[in-house]
């Protein structure tokens, strides 16, 4: 479905892509990369059209699973397995309404099914992991689809697709910004500063309230509507490493009309535990010299997160990138 801002977001180089039906070798597919692969060297994003969330898993999920789990005792959430980028996030004093979780990573042993049984001992609430467990099957499909057409579509040859998309785990993330009275007051709440994320591929999914903006390249803010059949999918950090800087990672932030909460749920691609990230071979040569050194995904999320890294604005070239003059 178009929205009356895609004429904008078009303008700067962001696609809205139907996929829905489109497969390896199906009419439409070579279309359908080109205009992934341009909108991610464009601004490392594309909005995908889809039908991986009907209306009875987006119910599921953001009408139940999310909010029976946002409504857990604080103990029980803070319970769960935590590090920089896994765990519980709960309020915290420049964020007072929003929390978030990343924990059902899901092709790396026992999942979400482990969790659940955390939080719900003696299996009091199958629905959760099965709504979840779905919702991650399906997103994966729009992960790896979107993951293959944007290496091939930059020329990236079979074999070292299917070796990236290996070297990868999966995770979901769901957040929520609770209704925040200063935001009612003021008509307008910034919920979330501008970042990059440390990801291969997010794909955000607003659920009715909107508020994801995506930074252009001259500064301005693109708002992305909420709509039921779309979802953005953002190039993190660790993609413009793998594609030697020509997908840069996207600038995005959270702004929201306030007053109402807002639910979104993420399913993010990041490097398998230990792996170190490097540019792709095809996408080095004497044209284009690599940009970035090999990355130690581990090292670097200890550097961003926990180190030195917190307190810079690029803490990725700052960790890995090739200094200009060297
Ligand atoms: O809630 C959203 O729409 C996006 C949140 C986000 O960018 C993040 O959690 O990194
Ligand atoms: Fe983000």
């Amino acid at each position: 479905m178009a929205s009356a801002n895609d004429a904008e977001l078009r303008r700067h180089g962001i696609r809205r892509v139907d996929l829905r039906g489109v497969k390896p070798g199906s009419r439409g597919w070579e279309e359908a990369r080109a205009a992934v692969a341009a909108s991610m060297e464009a601004l490392g994003a594309v909005l995908v059209v889809h039908d991986a969330l009907g209306p009875d898993l987006r119910r599921a999920l953001f009408g139940r699973a999310v909010p029976e789990f946002f409504a857990l005792p604080p103990d029980v959430k803070r319970g769960l397995v935590s590090g920089p980028i896994n765990g519980y996030i709960g309020p915290r004093p420049y964020a007072p309404t929003y929390e978030s979780v990343r924990a059902w990573e899901t092709t790396n042993g026992g999942g979400v099914r482990n969790v659940g049984d955390l939080l719900w001992p003696h299996g009091r609430n199958p629905s959760f992991c099965d709504t979840v467990s779905t919702f991650a099957t399906n997103m994966l499909g729009i992960q790896k689809r979107v993951g293959a057409m944007i290496l091939e579509g930059l020329g990236v040859g079979q074999g070292s697709v299917v070796s990236h998309l290996d070297s990868l785990n999966y995770s979901v993330r769901v957040s929520r910004y609770g209704a925040s009275e200063a935001a009612a007051a003021t008509g307008y709440g910034k919920l979330m500063a501008s970042h990059r994320d440390c990801t291969v591929l997010s794909v955000v999914v607003q659920h009715d309230v909107e508020g994801l903006e995506l930074q252009a390249k001259d500064g301005s803010w693109l708002a992305v509507a909420p709509e039921p059949d779309t979802v953005a999918v953002i190039a993190g950090e660790l993609l413009a490493v793998v594609t030697n800087g020509r997908v840069p990672a996207c600038v995005h932030r959270v702004s929201a009309p306030g007053g109402r909460e807002r639910l979104s749920a993420q399913f993010v691609s990041t490097p398998k535990d230990g792996h170190t990230v490097r540019p792709l071979d095809e996408l080095v040569d004497g044209h284009h010299p690599p940009l970035y050194n090999p990355c130690d995904f581990d090292g670097y999320v200890h550097f961003r997160f926990v180190g030195d890294g917190r307190k810079l604005s690029d803490p990725l070239e700052a960790f890995c990138g090739v200094a200009k003059d060297e």
